[in-house]
């Protein structure tokens, strides 16, 4: 048990060893959602440009009001236009929008003008800039808005319009070769003999490389031999920034691919105090990152949620984030401790308690599907019912 590394030595030595293995491409702006921009975005324009009104309604200076006074309305002024200096001791009728008269400091809304014949007033005292949205209120010029390792969302593209951009510089997209290995596994759509099963690695992996934004340069199988093993992570070398890989790295005969690393690449990482996930492999070859998780399907989502996803989004370009999580409270007891970092898949009851599903094999995945998300159980801390513990939802993934 001594040589297993610590859940967040594994994070942080994973994370100082990896280094962005991609360029930068000027992109448009609507083809850039999901993107990791490549340098600071500063405003080359104030957003709003002008002070403008938040309201329908009537622009005057604050210094003319008075109750009870009768003011004509001067212009008018639409949004879009550009208005007239206001005329001294009068208002101008103006529209959510449009730029604010020189000379008029406040803006009344409509519902508290009184129109008296051809004129108005406006009894309720005004605070003098009501109404205004002055220049530069979400953003003045030069400001940084966005941060170089900043991944585009649909909310930035919208930023980035109101600043009148068209193209911006982004990463490449990160290229992932993903390799599954065991002579059991089969390809679905071909037929089960005796003994085997699905290929079920491969595809999550592809989807959770996917997911996370990155491209899957090709998705190979190896049989259980160092030759097949070795001629695929060949392959990959050849299309990939980075390689991830699935089974054949615990400590059976038939488990390869640790034993084709030592000789082809140079390791960093074997063995972590997490369970599910115990063999990951960290390692490097010819220069290329390569992670290879624990062949079990719940133990290869664990390690490519907090491990692989963390290796993914260095190499692209991303500052690395940790997913949120909460303090819950368990609705369970287990006095039992373990000598590793342990993610259990747990649900949140209507009592707000998390609840651990009863199947917590390494080799199941429905309790996953089943499940909203980790409890992140320390090693060697017993689970207490009502102690809180830290939940990672799947949807911070
Ligand atoms: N003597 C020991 N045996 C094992 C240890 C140990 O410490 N001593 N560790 C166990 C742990 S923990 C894990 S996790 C597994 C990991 O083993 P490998 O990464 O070498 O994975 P495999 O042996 O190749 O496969 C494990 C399991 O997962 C199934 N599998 C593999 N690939 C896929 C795939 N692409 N799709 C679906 N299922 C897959 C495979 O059939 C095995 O059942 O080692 C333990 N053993
Ligand atoms: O710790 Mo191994 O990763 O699941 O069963």
């Amino acid at each position: 048990m001594s040589t297993l590394l610590a859940f967040e030595d594994a994070l942080s030595n994973i994370e100082a060893s990896a280094h962005v293995r991609v360029g930068t491409i000027d992109t448009p702006l609507h083809h850039a959602t999901g993107r990791i921009i490549a340098t600071d975005i500063k405003a080359p324009i104030a957003v709003p440009p002008s002070d403008n009104s938040a309201m329908d309604g009537y622009a005057l200076a604050f210094n003319d009001w008075q109750v009870g006074k009768a003011f004509t309305v001067s212009q008018r002024i639409a949004a879009g236009q550009h208005p007239d200096p206001l005329e001294k001791g009068t208002c101008a009728r103006i529209f959510t929008g449009a730029n604010i008269p020189p000379g008029a400091d406040t803006v009344i809304m409509q519902e508290n003008a009184q129109v008296i014949e051809d004129t108005l007033a406006f009894n309720d005292r005004p605070e003098q800039g009501s109404n205004i949205r002055p220049a530069g209120q979400d953003m003045q010029i030069g400001q940084t808005v966005m941060q170089k390792g900043d991944k585009v969302t649909p909310i930035h593209i919208g930023l980035l319009s109101s600043l009148g951009l068209t193209h911006i510089t982004v990463y490449q997209v990160l290229r992932v070769g993903i390799l599954t290995t065991g002579d059991e596994l089969v390809s679905v759509g071909a037929p089960l003999q005796q003994g085997q099963i699905y290929n079920s690695n491969g595809p999550m992996l592809s989807a959770l490389v996917t997911q996370s934004g990155h491209q899957v340069s090709q998705c190979l199988h190896a049989i259980d031999t160092p030759e097949a093993t070795e001629a695929a992570l060949n392959t990959l070398l050849s299309c990939s920034d980075v390689i991830l890989s699935s089974g054949g790295v615990s400590v059976g005969e038939e488990d390869h691919v640790k034993r084709v690393l030592e000789t082809l690449g140079t390791l960093h990482l074997w063995k972590i105090a997490v369970k599910p996930g115990k063999p990951l492999v960290h390692a490097s070859i010819k220069g290329t990152p390569f992670l290879g998780l624990p062949g079990n399907p719940s133990s290869t989502l664990v390690t490519y949620h907090w491990f692989a996803r963390l290796l993914l989004a260095v190499c692209s370009g991303a500052t690395p984030s940790r997913p949120r999580s909460y303090p819950v409270d368990a609705g369970f007891t287990r006095s039992k401790t373990i000598r590793r970092d342990e993610f259990l898949r747990v649900s949140i009851g209507k009592d707000g308690l998390a609840y651990a599903h009863a199947q917590q094999s390494s080799g199941a995945l429905l309790a996953a599907c089943e499940s909203q998300g980790y409890l992140h159980i320390k090693a060697n801390t017993p689970i207490e019912y009502g102690h809180s513990y830290p939940f990672i939802p799947f949807s911070g993934f």
